[in-house]
């Protein structure tokens, strides 16, 4: 049948990347991150990669039909082997939610991770100090918060319209995963 598509969304430092693995190991679902993809274009060493890497380094969105079509090959690649997909990290704005509909399909559900500010900023710094990421330092932090909140905020309230958004729950530590009425929908296979 038809192939489920979850979308992971939520601010630089929020905790996608971590909710994803818990959502992975629990229902088995294909990762896919769009930063992840991008930087192994960037450590390719491909032409395209520095054009990416310059951008990603300022915290700034990189070309909609880079981004997505890095994505969309991606789900190709695993398609056979794939329950579903999980994106994390996009969309980052409306119009390439309304892209990846045009061009993939639609999505079952957008699930979101919901920190503050200081709560995001704290983590990135933290973990800076050992990502060895170009984006994970204050001025570039505080470039991809003003972003999320203009660009990607708005992401959400597009998908409330069709009743398809899920707040993964509020959490202090890693274990709480997510509530349970998404529970119900994920358990569904395809
Ligand atoms: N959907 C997207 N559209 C445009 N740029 C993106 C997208 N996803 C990731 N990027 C670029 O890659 C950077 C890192 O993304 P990501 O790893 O998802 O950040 P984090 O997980 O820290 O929120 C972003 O700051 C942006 O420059
Ligand atoms: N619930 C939580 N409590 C404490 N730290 C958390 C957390 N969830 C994630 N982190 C840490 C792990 C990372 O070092 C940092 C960012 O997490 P992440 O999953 O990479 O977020 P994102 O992918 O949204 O940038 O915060
Ligand atoms: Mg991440």
């Amino acid at each position: 049948g038809e192939m489920i598509v979850l979308l992971m969304s939520g601010g630089p430092g929020s905790g996608k990347g971590t909710q994803c693995e818990k959502i992975v190991a629990k229902y088995g679902y294909t990762h896919l991150s769009s930063g992840d993809l991008l930087r192994a274009e960037v450590a390719s060493g491909s032409e395209r990669g520095k054009q990416l890497q310059a951008t990603m380094q300022k915290g700034e969105l990189v070309p909609l039909d880079t981004v997505l079509e890095m994505i969309k090959e991606a789900m190709i690649a695993k398609a056979d082997v794939s329950k579903g997909y999980l994106i994390d990290g996009y969309p980052r704005e409306v119009k390439q939610g309304e892209e990846f509909e045009k061009k993939i399909g639609a999505p079952a559900l957008l699930l979101y991770v919901d920190a503050k500010a200081e709560t995001m900023v704290k983590r990135l710094m933290k973990r800076g100090e050992t990502s060895g990421r170009a984006d994970d330092n204050e001025e570039t932090i505080k470039k991809r918060l003003d972003l999320y909140y203009k660009a990607t905020e708005p992401v959400i309230a597009y998908y409330e319209k069709s009743g398809i958004v899920r707040k993964v729950s509020r959490n202090t530590d890693r274990n709480m995963l997510i509530q349970s009425n998404i529970t119900s929908v994920l358990s569904l296979t395809p």
